[in-house]
């Protein structure tokens, strides 16, 4: 059965190479060997830059870890200079890959289409996409949740089956010195959730939040989203730790909640 609560760091491109492969050390040693994610209560991923996977994979060889892409190509070979396919990095050994982030849509003119692609290249690749989707000003809850759930919709309308986590990411709060408020992330992730149940094929799937989390957010969040995916506020190991206890305590009280 697929663990219940995951807890995932995107390192963007914050880290040189040498600073990236001490980051996965520590990783390995603390959030790594978390008891919650050796019994595989909780779901633990990390996601650094292309050139930094392979060094990743060997860092959390033997440990539940799951490595991810912060992106994919939407076709598998050919002549697509510059991109990665999804079935190359299925046969390194990624487990997970991140689609459609704020900061691809924004930056390199990402479209639903697009997306749409991606997530079905990491899909039919065996790849589960985590898919990043989020309204782009702020706005209130109801609308927010509308806009989200069509963004959606249109990611996974033609994608061959398979689990997914929907990192919900209001734009307007990533890269901010605050997340979202907690309402507003209960009732759209909530949202989204009941969405994600109703679509075949996607056991497992899980509904997860970012944007400027920390430490603290989970138990706020106080059982309304899956997990977090972090961003800067991982870059300390000790913080992401952190974090791991809180989802313990989550996947504790769901496993209560469903005895
Ligand atoms: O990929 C992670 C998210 O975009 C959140 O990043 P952030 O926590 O640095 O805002």
């Amino acid at each position: 059965m697929s663990p219940r609560v995951s807890v995932g760091v995107s390192l963007k491109m914050y880290f040189g190479h040498a600073d990236a492969r001490r980051w996965f050390e520590h990783v390995a040693a603390s959030a790594a060997a978390h008891p919650a994610v050796v019994d595989g209560r909780v779901e633990c991923f990390v996601i650094p830059t292309y050139l930094q996977v392979l060094p990743a994979l060997a860092a959390f060889e033997g440990t539940p870890v799951v490595v991810g892409a912060q992106d994919v190509a939407t076709e598998d070979s050919g002549a697509y200079t510059g991109e990665v396919s999804a079935a190359e990095l299925a046969e390194v050994g990624v487990g997970l890959a991140e689609i459609g982030h704020a900061e691809r849509r924004r930056l390199f003119g990402e479209t639903d289409e697009v997306v749409a692609a991606k997530a079905a290249a990491a899909l039919r690749n065996g790849i589960a996409p985590v898919l990043c989707i989020g309204e782009s000003e702020r706005a209130d809850a109801a609308s927010a949740a509308a806009d989200t759930i069509a963004q959606l919709r249109s990611a996974l309308a033609d994608a061959p089956a398979g689990r997914v986590l929907v990192a919900y990411e209001p734009v307007w709060a990533i890269g901010a010195p605050e997340p979202a408020p907690a309402s507003h992330i209960a009732e759209v992730s909530r949202a989204l959730r009941t969405e994600i149940d109703a679509l075949p094929g996607r056991e497992g799937s899980l509904v997860i939040y970012g944007g400027s989390a920390g430490p603290g957010q989970l138990t706020r969040l106080d059982g309304s989203v899956d997990g977090l995916f972090l961003g800067r506020f991982a870059h300390d190991p000790a913080a992401l730790a952190d974090v791991l206890d809180e989802a313990a305590l989550l996947a504790d009280r769901r496993a209560e909640a469903a005895a």
